[in-house]
């Protein structure tokens, strides 16, 4: 029987906010058994951006990643954030290793080709590294995955978090049994984006279909669940999509999805 893996996903308004970050890795270094963590960070580096004055441009909820913001993102996702997640579950005792994609090659991508919009410096993975990952697991370290893939020949490149964790599950899930957990501010996929008791509890491709063409799926929600079905289609066990409370297995309340 294979081992289980949690791959956990937490979103930028869960990082930029301290206590919602603090009890995201409280019942983070609560779950039992082998996990990974993939943070975005995306509301921070626009902020820093503004800041510096580089202004953030955003086309189908994807960044585009000019050469200026490539360095903004790398200090936000590989520094600021990465590093601060990893200090404050070294307090909670959880031995956190902190990874870019080009940390021990761990994920490799190229450059999105320039078809109708250029994105820049944004990459699409080709592969990650499940060795390299299985060792630092088996050496008890927990892995912390931001943003950042490269190509291999000296660029980072910016991947949309989301995308980094169902690939990340999909390489991991031919030796563990893995489960893709999406954690947000939401409690799942509502049928009702302002009621957050409407949680739709279980969803599979038949259902999904119907979400789609109802329109109850819109912005971040349509690039996360098409992540979760390329995920479960690439013999992923199960995607759980909802907000902390869903890793502390104290509700019921939060989505399940599976094919
Ligand atoms: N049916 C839906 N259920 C839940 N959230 C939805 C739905 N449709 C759209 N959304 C929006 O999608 C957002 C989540 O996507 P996103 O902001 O990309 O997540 P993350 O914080 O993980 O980066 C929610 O905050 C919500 O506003
Ligand atoms: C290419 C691309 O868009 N990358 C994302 C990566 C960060 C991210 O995904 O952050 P959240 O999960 O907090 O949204 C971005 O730069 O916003």
């Amino acid at each position: 029987m294979k081992n289980k893996l949690s791959v956990v996903k937490i979103g930028g308004n869960v990082i930029e906010d301290e206590n919602a970050l603090d009890t995201f890795l409280t019942a983070f270094s609560k779950i039992e058994g082998l996990k990974i963590l993939v943070h975005g960070g995306g509301k921070l580096a626009t902020q820093l951006a503004t800041k510096l004055g580089i202004e953030s441009n955003m086309v189908d909820g994807r960044r585009i990643t000019d050469a200026e913001t490539v360095d903004v993102i790398t200090m936000v996702y590989g520094g600021l954030a990465n590093k601060k997640i990893v200090a404050q579950l070294q307090a909670k005792n959880i031995n956190a290793i902190g990874l870019s994609g080009a940390d021990g090659n761990s994920i490799q991508a190229h450059k999105r080709p320039v078809k109708e919009i250029d994105y820049g410096f944004v990459g699409d993975i080709e592969g990650v590294n499940p060795e390299l990952i299985s060792n630092l697991l088996s050496i008890n370290l927990t892995p912390i995955f931001c943003a950042l893939s490269h190509d291999g020949a000296g660029q980072l490149l910016n991947t949309n978090a989301d995308t980094i964790a169902s690939e990340i599950a999909i390489g991991m899930a031919s030796t563990y049994e893995t489960t893709l957990y999406y954690c947000f501010e939401k409690k799942g996929v509502l049928m009702d984006v302002a009621d957050d008791n409407s949680v739709v509890k279980h969803i599979n491709t038949a259902t999904y279909q119907k979400l789609l063409s109802d329109n109850i799926i819109a912005d971040g929600m349509l690039p996360k669940l098409h992540n979760c079905f390329h995920a479960l289609n690439n013999t992923v066990s199960k995607v759980c999509l909802g907000d902390v409370t869903m890793l502390d297995k104290n509700t019921e309340l939060f989505t399940t999805i599976k094919l």
